[in-house]
């Protein structure tokens, strides 16, 4: 990891190298509006109902212990990649396309910018493969339980969730044990002792340490926090974090960028791209992963 990353600033155009932040999303919207008047919203919201209901603390806890056996299917990278083909995403509201065309562009947008830090590009590429939980051999997940953004579970939800509303509805909202600023939690614990809502990016994460990755620890961050918006974008749950959390937040900050504002109606060449990213695969993973 040659470069030292600076924490951005969402308002920023242009980003280190060529890459411009568009002003609207591929429906010419504003980026993570949700509260626009539109079929599409509507819907993301219903999503966000069901998410806000019944990620509690127990589920999660269930969840992590039932997938993290990883004993469901044998695969690569990327056979999962085109596993994903089929799935569109309910909770987003910037993006109706096929997933592989969100981690191409994503992965091609850190490329040009970040030309050596191919750790960077891979995580681009995978940091949404977890949503392969929707594939029926993985139990056909509801989407509620592994797209959107994520949150702490175990202490109050913060108000910088969206539809934050909604978490009036979960049961942990009147547990005494759970709703205090700290809950089961103490102070700068670190994110590693604090269990997030289940979905997509704990997923993944699990999927990478499992099977021995040798993606670097800023990789994994951001595979594993992509979606806790309250964070890194409203720096809500700050006391929960340590030192190495900090440092790693950087790095998420330049990531996110990149995932979040290359979504647009632009496709990428798959045959030509994929010499490169299947190379970089075999420098960071087995050839074949437990999932
Ligand atoms: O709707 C999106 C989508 O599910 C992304 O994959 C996730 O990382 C975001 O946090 C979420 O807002
Ligand atoms: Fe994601
Ligand atoms: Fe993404």
């Amino acid at each position: 990891m040659g470069l030292v990353p600076v924490a951005g600033d969402s308002k920023e155009m242009g980003l280190g190298g060529g890459f411009v932040v568009p002003d609207t999303n591929s429906f010419g919207q504003t980026f993570r509006d949700y509260d626009a008047a539109s079929e599409r919203q509507k819907s993301v919201e219903e999503f966000y109902r069901a998410n806000h209901i019944h990620q509690t603390y127990d589920f999660v806890k269930k969840m992590r212990e039932e997938y993290g056996k990883l004993d469901r299917v044998e695969m690569s990278i990327w056979e999962c990649i085109e596993l994903l083909n089929e799935f569109v995403d309910e909770s987003d509201p910037d993006l109706d396309e096929p997933q592989i065309e969100h981690l191409l562009q994503t992965a091609e947008a850190i490329r040009k910018d970040y030309p050596d830090e191919d750790w960077l590009h891979l995580t681009g590429l995978i940091h949404d493969l977890g949503k392969v939980l929707l594939h029926p051999s993985f139990g056909q997940l509801p989407q509620w339980a592994v797209v959107g953004d994520t949150f702490p579970v175990g202490c109050a939800f913060d108000e910088s969730n969206v539809h934050f509303k909604h978490f009036k509805e979960n049961p942990d909202y009147d547990n005494p044990k759970y709703n205090t600023k700290l809950g089961v939690y103490s102070e700068g614990c670190g994110l590693e002792n604090v269990l997030m809502s289940f979905g997509h990016d704990d997923y993944m994460y699990l999927v990478a340490t499992e099977n021995r990755t040798t993606l670097p620890s800023a990789a994994l961050f951001a595979i594993r926090y992509h979606s806790f918006y309250p964070l890194h974008k409203h720096g809500a749950y700050q006391y929960l974090l340590n030192k190495e959390d900090r440092e790693n937040l950087k790095w998420l900050h330049i990531f996110n960028k990149y995932d979040l504002y290359s979504k647009s109606k632009v496709r990428i060449d798959v045959e030509e791209v994929k010499p490169y990213y299947l190379s970089l695969i075999e420098k960071y993973f087995p050839a074949k992963l437990k999932w």
